[in-house]
């Protein structure tokens, strides 16, 4: 059966090798150079055949839907088995079931809900980095960018996801994770681009490998540790509580009190109501009962029996007076209750049960808030915390634990890092955009809250746009396993098929003057194809940390703004770019910083 593919326009094909040859020793920015030509020579449909492997490359919009939406096709393609042995088969590269499974556990955990605790952490981060910055313009105006971003979301990442701060005595160890992580996307690369490194007993025998092999034990220690720590932490308290959920009834009321959803007097009377229903059933030992306690999330021990008596006491004693002025009719008078013995017994009881339940709550609290501070406010069922919990339940093994830990580490910081990183660079040449954003954030005040965020049109354009010229995962890929018809041409199992987001991101038919940066494009509502614009991919495998990542850059762009006028070192330069994980400088890029 003829291959349809076969016939597509691309790259001279020879009959053993294919295409390889034309990969072979050139320099990363060259490589991306050279794919960004191959569109311009071959059209918007074409074919790269490496071996016997035939390769598709789609810039066409209605292509790019058919391929991202496409239910079944959802198998990542080669390339990404080269990282495997780094992000196992996490959620990013597994497929079938296994990574149906995992998006249905961690979608919960980027839920809005979720991302409005983390916007603290955004702020506090953003108010960090500002002040790091001025101290540091006190030497010099000019900022690496990318490294100041990519300590921005490593931190951010550890903080909210992983319940990990990063702190000072740890920098050793973030460094050698960071330059890692650079080595691992550089030997990718020269391996996908060179083809007798294919084979793992090539590679591995050769320095290339060996040197990819370190490079994994430093990414693997650095995830290794923040497991190890936040499981620490996690089984103390979950043993503390008796092994019990963590998330109590007490629990949720203080995280309820905390989003502001109930005052602590409505907390109080929740957990009276507790002590009047087992009042009410006479189940006054119930307050010494294993279940009370495991719904306040306390133990009763030693050095609280004398409360605990008197609590106790106190119950007995309000439940008989209270059925002594039931039963007896003038004592129903407010006045002459309270003004007798029997009601001034009565009050003292009640400041001795409100003294116990005020107690209860204020300890749990106490730890409450100690661990949601400690983890910078957030909700306590985050990501690694609920990754944990499923592997206590035995859904997951540590091996899964790990593989996500690596991934939503990798995925969740140095694609944004990137994406602000070319962000100061594209603001610092234009002073009008960031005049305008000035003036919305004004509008806002300081530290602006989820939902005023969301109503700043001009910022979300300005993300928009940052993401339109410099999409951090710049192409992806996909193995077919199914055949299907891509318009008028059949694909068939086995092919592969890549989806070059960064260059239909900059189709002049789709964006006028396409490397200008022009955040307005996204202000009038004009009608563009919805695949026209997909730095977050789309479909079954879009990307899960969308609203997360939109969110932290929004909150550190106004910041940034707010605080600095940005210039740029040469107007108009826009710096090379080279093949990599993500969209990568060609070279160390820098902006000029000034206090407003
Ligand atoms: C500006 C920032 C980001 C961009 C441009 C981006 C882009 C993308 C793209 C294009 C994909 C599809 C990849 C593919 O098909 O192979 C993806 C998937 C993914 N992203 Fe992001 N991403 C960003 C931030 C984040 C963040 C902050 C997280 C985590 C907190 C994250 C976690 C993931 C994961 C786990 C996947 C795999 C999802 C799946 O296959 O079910 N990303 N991202």
């Amino acid at each position: 059966e003829p291959n349809d593919l076969a016939h597509l326009p691309g790259p001279p094909r020879t009959p053993i090798f294919g295409s390889v040859f034309m990969f072979l020793g050139k320099s990363h920015s060259e490589l991306f150079k050279m794919l960004v030509e191959l569109p311009k020579k071959y059209g918007n449909r074409l074919v790269i055949k490496a071996m016997h492997r035939y390769i598709l490359h789609v810039y066409k919009v209605e292509d790019i839907e058919i391929v991202l939406t496409h239910s079944r096709n959802i198998k990542k393609n080669k390339p990404y088995t080269f990282i495997e042995p780094w992000l196992g088969t996490g959620l990013l590269i597994s497929n079938g079931s296994k990574w149906q499974k995992r998006r249905k556990i961690l979608t919960p955990t980027f839920h809005f809900d979720i991302l409005k605790g983390f916007v603290k952490v955004f702020e506090e981060q953003s108010r960090n980095l500002t002040t790091m910055l001025r101290k540091k313009l006190q030497e010099s105006n000019v900022v690496d960018t990318m490294a100041i971003m990519s300590d921005f979301t490593l931190y951010i990442i550890c903080e909210t996801a992983m319940g990990i701060r990063l702190n000072a005595d740890k920098s050793a160890e973030k460094m050698m994770y960071k330059k890692a992580i650079m080595e691992i996307g550089q030997i990718v690369m020269k391996r996908l681009t060179t083809v007798w490194l294919h084979s793992d007993l090539i590679f591995y025998n050769m320095p290339i490998g060996k040197k990819f092999t370190k490079c994994l034990e430093n990414v693997h220690s650095f995830a290794d540790n923040v497991i190890l720590e936040r499981k620490k932490k996690y089984e103390s308290v979950a043993n503390e509580d008796g092994g019990r959920r963590r998330l109590a009834f007490l629990d949720l009321l203080l995280e309820a009190e905390r989003n502001g959803e109930i005052d602590l007097e409505g907390v109080r009377e929740e957990g009276h109501d507790t002590t009047a229903t087992a009042l009410a059933f006479g189940l006054v030992l119930l307050a010494d009962s294993e279940e009370v306690q495991t719904a306040m999330g306390i133990r009763l021990n030693a050095d609280k029996s004398a409360e605990k008596m008197m609590y106790k006491k106190a119950i007995m004693d309000i439940g008989q007076i209270v059925m002594k002025r039931l039963t007896t009719v003038w004592l129903h008078s407010d006045l002459i209750f309270y003004n007798m013995p029997i009601g001034k017994k009565f009050t003292k009881c009640l400041e001795n049960v409100h003294s116990f339940a005020d107690n209860v709550i204020l300890e749990r609290k106490k730890k409450y808030e100690s661990v949601a501070n400690e983890d910078g406010g957030r909700r306590r069922l985050a990501f690694l915390d609920l990754l944990l919990e499923a592997e206590r339940n035995g859904e997951i093994d540590l091996e899964g634990v790990r593989e996500e830990v690596n991934t939503f580490m990798f995925e969740g910081h140095d694609t944004t890092a990137t994406a602000l990183a070319f962000g100061l660079v594209l603001l610092a040449d234009s002073e009008e955009v960031q005049e305008r954003l000035f003036e919305e954030c004004q509008r806002v005040g300081p530290e602006p809250s989820v939902s005023e965020l969301n109503d700043m049109k001009y910022l979300e354009a300005v993300v928009k746009e940052i993401l339109r010229l410099y999409p951090s995962v710049p192409f992806i890929g996909r193995e077919i396993t199914e055949d299907f018809m891509l318009d008028d041409i059949k694909v068939k199992k086995g092919c592969e098929v890549v989806v070059h987001i960064y260059d239909v991101h900059r189709r002049p038919d789709l964006y006028p003057d396409p490397v200008a940066f022009k955040p307005e494009r996204f202000l009038d509502e004009e009608k563009r194809h919805p695949y026209s614009y997909v730095p977050f991919s789309a479909g079954p495998r879009n990307c899960i940390g969308q609203k997360f990542a939109k969110l932290q850059m929004k909150v550190v762009i106004s910041e940034i703004v707010r605080n600095f006028k940005l210039s740029p070192l040469v107007a108009g330069a826009r710096p090379d770019l080279k093949v990599d994980l993500v969209l990568r400088p060609a070279e160390t890029i820098y902006v000029k910083f000034y206090p407003r």
